[in-house]
């Protein structure tokens, strides 16, 4: 622990898969730690349940244990919240928190569709709090090195296609009704869970603007719909330059290559190894045949890098992050909407206005 660093009180909300593996991550002991972070308080719709996972990932730690959300929200020991729950429940967790004067980090996909975005995004610049959609994948060091070498130094010339699948057997004929992966009203389906990936990688390799600088591509979707959530999603992003990105996810299958993402430009290629969320090596081949392999260390999974940005920002007084800012959470969520619209998955809470 450093005094030069900042450190960030976190309360968790929810311990189902995602809130261990952040949890473990955040207790690293990290050489290149930008920030403290500590786990204050832990929420769980079970008490017996917030016992058990503190009990396993924060062994000799000392968090608040609550048996409900709200109590998380109200304690004052607590800086942010981590929203760790299906995605049909972060516009009211994100409001809860808003509500108490919490800073927040927000599991993707962010809400089920852009117009609970902008109502979650109003709320925290009423309250002036942080709160970032939690793409963790964005801020990889990896992620970093392709968009400078390909955006700014050009590496492969003009970007002409882009290519990112996620493919993951999810075992989903094995799993119950209530799970967030079947129940539309907890916003199932490949593309929110996995294809939000592909989609940004999509966008990252084909443009370097985000936010309110991005272009804006037109798409084409289909997608096969089973049991009322999408099963499989492919889109094309055709860009005013004639420039294409082809995306796809797919929760019955594995992925077919270890190469999951392909960059290609008119001088060369990037092929990018390992899941499209959490990437292991990209190699860069150039057309005079040279190539070149990059490698990046990773200890644990490689949530500490968002949660060092995050508590950068706040302890700056920012209340967004510039690699993923707002607008940028909003334009994913409008194509995501227009993907979906095309394809045909629909969840109950669209309707609702
Ligand atoms: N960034 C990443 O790599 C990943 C992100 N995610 C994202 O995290 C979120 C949660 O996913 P994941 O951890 O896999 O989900 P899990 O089903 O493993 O956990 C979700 C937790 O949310 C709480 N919860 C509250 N209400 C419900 C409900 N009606 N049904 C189910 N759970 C409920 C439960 O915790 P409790 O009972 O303790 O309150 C539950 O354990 C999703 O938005 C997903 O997209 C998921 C995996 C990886
Ligand atoms: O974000 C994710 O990445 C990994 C997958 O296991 C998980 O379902 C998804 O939510």
């Amino acid at each position: 622990m450093s005094n030069s660093i900042p450190t960030l009180r976190w309360g968790i909300i929810a311990t189902g898969l995602i809130s261990s593996w952040f949890v473990d991550d955040l207790v690293l002991n990290r050489k290149d730690a930008k920030a403290n972070h500590i786990i204050q308080a832990i929420g769980s719709s079970s008490i017996d349940k917030a016992r058990a996972f503190a009990e396993k990932h924060l062994s000799g730690q000392n968090p608040a244990i609550y048996g409900n959300y709200d109590e998380v929200y109200a304690d004052s020991n607590v800086d942010i919240i981590y929203i760790g729950t299906p995605h049909a429940l972060h516009k009211k967790n994100c409001l809860d928190a808003i509500g108490a004067g919490k800073h927040v980090l927000c599991e993707k996909a962010f809400t089920l569709n852009a117009r609970e975005a902008r109502v979650v995004f109003e709320a925290a610049k009423k309250r002036g709090v942080f709160i970032m959609e939690a793409m963790w994948t964005r801020f990889y060091p990896l992620t970093r090195t392709v968009i400078s070498l390909i955006h700014e130094q050009r590496a492969i010339g003009d970007i002409q296609r882009v290519f990112c699948d996620f493919a993951m057997d999810q075992k989903i004929a094995s799993l119950g009704p209530e799970s967030r992966l079947k129940d539309p009203a907890l916003g199932a389906g490949s593309l929110l869970d996995i294809g939000i990936y592909s989609l940004t990688w999509g966008l990252l390799g084909s443009d370097s603007g985000i936010g309110a600088e991005a272009q804006t591509p037109q798409i084409a979707a289909k997608q096969t719909i089973q049991d009322g959530f999408d099963v499989a999603t492919s889109a094309i992003l055709l860009y005013p330059n004639g420039r294409q990105a082809i995306v796809s996810s797919s929760n019955l299958v594995d992925p077919k290559s270890n190469i999951i993402c392909t960059i290609q430009g008119s001088n060369g290629h990037i092929d990018i190894a390992g899941f499209p969320s959490a990437p292991e090596y990209f190699t860069l081949y150039l057309k005079d045949g040279s190539s070149k392999k990059y490698e990046f260390e990773r200890p644990g999974r490689g949530f500490y890098w968002e949660a060092d940005a995050v508590a950068l920002d706040i302890a700056a007084g920012r209340v967004q992050n510039q690699i993923m800012p707002w607008a940028e959470t909003v334009r994913v969520l409008e194509l995501l909407d227009e993907i979906r619209r095309q394809g045909g998955a629909k969840f109950p809470q669209d309707e609702v206005v």
